[in-house]
């Protein structure tokens, strides 16, 4: 008899127990709040019609946007934002000279999609061709300069100068004794920009810095808050749906070497798509991530070889007869997503009359394949080359299932040229997984090396060139840079998908950031990630 000898993670247990979960309650349900909050959008609505001078208009939709509220103003915003970049080649006198104003215009258009040139910041440089010396007296003008700085695409050398340039002074800035407000901003924006945050933990902390700024609207402010607190009512509502589905597969008692992470799971989708609206794409894309979480850890730490192929041609196949000779636990994980999967196929056959099952099991299957490999070369004691590991870890760390479904959970119509962009994986999806994977490798590599895994994009690139892991690692922060450079382009030009669609792909990447920034936040639940779910699942702000 063989002895299996088998690796194990020593994830720790989960820190959020089925009953406190369940226990979790807001009070901002009910007709009061619903009718309070109504009355306040009516009171914010006209402030968007009032303001005149372009300026004035930038900052208020920067306001509303970084406050999480801009979802309810969406055509205003769009009409003004239309209305500005129609004026745009007419050199206005009110940013002629105003970096601030230029670059706060800049981002907000470059971020709706309008095709804004870099050179409009030429004016700003010296006859050397450097940025002028005096604009770092102008903190705010360099901090709005640095975040606009990330709106940039490929090839764009003066976006390029700009982000170093606002970089290096306002790391300088800090060091005197600038407004103890705007320091506070600039912190927060040279540890991640504002163009890669996690809106809702974004939103959460800028109503703070919001209430202490002195030219704060205290209508804005109120409207802020208890739209917050409304959503994350309804956050918990779908939490403790999942909450109780996931208990009820009893996959986390049953597959005990996997992670067992509902919460985390949860926290992925509320960093994709937050608005209330969207309650059944959380739900089911907490399935779907729970899933791809315990599929992971069978390829990584739990499956023999013969074992992973067999589970591979049973998924390609997507046919539970072929089901036997699969071990009890990959039975386990094999039913429960093929349920999981047929059931939301048959929900969308419902709603909308379409026959996806095709779409969803071929993103599982390339999937499970994109896996074999990793564990082939993982047995095979074999290290790729960067690019080879790459092009199949972009799929591997399950971006395209995410992304795949999150489509068909929100895009309404469903086209036919969106489903040939989506069979071929079109580059949103590329560019958002590889961002993904490469947070994701900066986040874990660490800790699954000790246990065994296949080698990462540090060490493939250390293995490759000589590097040292502290270069490796600046290698791969640089690669994410210049993949949201990809991201940036193919997000702003005609593309077969919804609006809804492009912002999930670039929240993904976001939430990948967010989630890695200090570490594995998946797997290490206590910490950052725990004071996370706190501030956006369970405390309401005061
Ligand atoms: C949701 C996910 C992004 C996906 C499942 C859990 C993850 C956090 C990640 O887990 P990890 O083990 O780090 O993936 P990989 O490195 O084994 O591909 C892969
Ligand atoms: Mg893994
Ligand atoms: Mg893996
Ligand atoms: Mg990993």
């Amino acid at each position: 008899e063989e002895i299996i000898v088998r690796r194990t993670a020593n994830y720790h247990p989960t820190i959020w127990d089925y009953d406190y979960v369940q226990s979790l309650r807001s009070d901002y349900v009910g007709e009061t709040y619903t009718r309070r909050l109504d009355k306040l959008k009516r009171d914010v609505k006209p402030m968007l019609g009032k303001v005149k001078k372009p300026l004035d208009q930038l900052e208020l939709i920067d306001v509303l946007q970084r406050l999480g509220i801009y979802y309810h103003f969406k055509d205003e915003i769009k009409r003004i934002l239309n209305g500005i970049y129609n004026q745009y080649n007419r050199h206005e006198e009110w940013q002629k000279d105003d970096l601030y104003a230029t670059a706060l215009e800049f981002r907000l258009l470059r971020q709706h999609g309008y095709d804004v040139p870099q050179d409009v910041f030429s004016r700003f440089k010296d006859d050397t061709g450097s940025f002028k010396a005096c604009l770092c007296e102008d903190m705010k003008g360099m901090l709005c300069l640095y975040e606009a700085s990330y709106l940039c695409v490929q090839g764009e050398s003066t976006m390029e100068q700009a982000r170093d340039f606002a970089h290096r002074h306002l790391g300088k800035g800090l060091e005197q004794n600038i407004d103890q407000n705007l320091a506070i901003e600039v912190k927060h924006a040279l540890e991640l920009p504002l163009h890669w945050r996690m809106p809702r933990l974004e939103a959460r902390w800028f109503i703070d810095v919001y209430e202490k700024r002195q030219d704060m609207n205290p209508i804005l402010l109120e409207f802020a808050k208890l739209d917050f607190n409304m959503v994350q009512a309804t956050h918990q509502e779908d939490l403790r749906h999942m909450s109780s589905w996931w208990s009820s597969t009893r996959l986390g008692e049953k597959l005990n070497f996997a992670r067992d992470r509902l919460m985390e799971n949860f926290l992925w989708t509320v960093g994709v798509i937050f608005e209330p609206q969207y309650g059944y794409c959380r739900r089911m894309s907490t399935k779907v991530n729970t899933l791809i979480t315990i599929i992971d850890d069978v390829y990584d730490v739990y499956g023999t070889m013969d074992e992973l192929e067999l589970f591979t041609d049973v998924v390609d196949r997507w046919d539970i007869n072929a089901m036997d000779p699969l071990p009890e636990y990959m039975k386990l994980c094999f039913l429960a997503l093929y349920n999981s999967t047929n059931e939301m196929a048959y929900d969308a056959l419902k709603e909308h009359g379409l026959h996806i099952v095709s779409y969803l099991r071929k993103a599982w299957s390339d999937l499970c394949k994109s896996y074999l490999l990793e564990a082939k070369w993982y047995y095979s004691r074999y290290t790729p080359s960067l690019q080879e590991y790459i092009s199949n870890s972009w799929i591997s760390i399950s971006g395209p299932v995410i992304l795949v479904h999150a489509y068909f959970l929100v895009a309404n119509p469903i086209t036919k040229e969106a489903l040939q962009s989506l069979e071929r994986y079109h580059n949103i999806i590329r560019w958002s997984s590889m961002i993904l994977r490469l947070s994701d490798d900066l986040g874990t590599s660490l800790d699954e090396l000790k246990r065994g895994d296949v080698p990462k994009s540090i060490q493939c690139y250390m293995y490759e060139t000589g590097a040292s892991e502290e270069d490796a690692r600046k290698h791969t922060s640089y690669l994410i840079g210049e993949t949201w450079k990809k991201l940036n382009e193919d997000g702003a030009v005609e593309s077969p998908f919804p609006e809804t669609f492009i912002g999930i792909a670039m929240n993904l990447a976001r939430m990948a950031q967010c989630m890695y920034q200090h570490g594995d936040g998946h797997g290490i639940e206590y910490g950052e990630t725990e004071d996370r779910v706190l501030s956006l699942l369970v405390e309401p702000i005061p």
